[in-house]
């Protein structure tokens, strides 16, 4: 039985900022003696722009940001699970790949994953926000590897709106994931809508834990996200959750946690064994 840890604050384009707040929720993870720690989407900074996005991107070993992340998780021995911004491999000049890292209790990066679905809406006629994650994110190419954190289990990632793809999920599964992460920057209005339900939906359909750390309020004059942070177990409970917060501007960074229950897990998979029939969904 280990207990986690998930994280939700407001990152903006200060990176030195952002590194604070995620300093304060490594404090309080380990001092709760969490053996991992949950942190967003795009952690490192939300900008108001593509063109500001691109300049704040950084090569992850001369990032400030993930270099002092590092620091903190070899000093607290506590891996963490963040999900940042990194130079395109191919057009560096142009492009920046939406990934996440896992940095282990060492503070090595040990495992990584590229955003495979692009957030492009235009839900200006129902008042909502206009984004296009693809003018400056490439997507990446490939489903995310699975691997085993000692005491805690198998833990795959997908990234905030990945959670729209249930294959993706069940891809996961399928490498053996038992819980499987979904660091996010949900807007509000698809936040209020369809947050909660999806999260539960993945973890119902895949038998897993869904860890889902989330950006909350006001990152700058365009973007407000809708918080709300969640760990859901594979019985699809809410386990843990930071309330949302979305109305204020600053809110304080804030961690939740709650334990992996290997024996609920193995218990759900067993009673209810989800055998399925891809011979009948070539298709998918
Ligand atoms: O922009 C960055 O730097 C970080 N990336 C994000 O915030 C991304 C792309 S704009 N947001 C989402 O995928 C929200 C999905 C969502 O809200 C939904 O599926 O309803």
């Amino acid at each position: 039985m280990s207990l986690i840890a998930i994280g939700q604050l407001t990152s903006t384009s200060s990176l030195p900022h952002n590194l604070t707040q995620c300093r304060t929720l490594i404090a309080r993870a380990a001092s709760l003696n969490c053996k991992a720690l949950f942190l967003p989407e795009a952690s490192d900074y939300i900008a108001s722009s593509p063109t500001e996005s691109l300049s704040l991107c950084q090569p992850t070993n001369k990032s400030e940001f993930v270099t002092g992340l590092r620091a903190e998780a070899k000093k607290h021995k506590l891996a963490i699970h963040v999900g940042i911004h990194e130079p395109s491999w191919t057009d560096p000049k142009t492009k920046i790949r939406n990934t996440v890292i896992w940095i282990d209790e060492n503070g090595h990066i040990v495992h990584t994953y590229q955003k495979v679905h692009l957030f492009d809406v235009d839900l200006g006629e129902s008042g909502g926000p206009v984004l296009k994650e693809s003018a400056v994110v490439e997507a990446g190419e490939k489903v995310g590897e699975v691997w085993d954190v000692e005491g805690v289990g198998r833990v795959g990632s997908a990234i905030c709106f990945d959670m729209r793809f249930p294959e993706m999920s069940l891809a996961l599964r399928r490498r053996g994931a038992e819980i499987i992460t979904y660091p996010s920057a949900f807007t509000v209005p698809t936040g209020k809508a369809h947050w909660e339900v999806l999260l539960r939906a993945r973890a119902i359909e895949t038998q897993s834990y869904a860890v889902a750390a989330a950006q909350v309020g006001r990152h700058n004059e365009k973007r407000v996200s809708y918080g709300h942070s969640m760990i859901v177990d594979p019985w699809g409970k809410i386990v843990a959750e930071i309330k949302g917060r979305e109305g204020e501007d600053n809110p304080e960074p804030e961690i939740a946690t709650a334990v992996i229950d290997r024996e609920l897990l193995a218990k759900v998979r067993r009673e209810m064994p989800l055998n399925r029939r891809i011979d009948v969904y070539p298709e998918i």
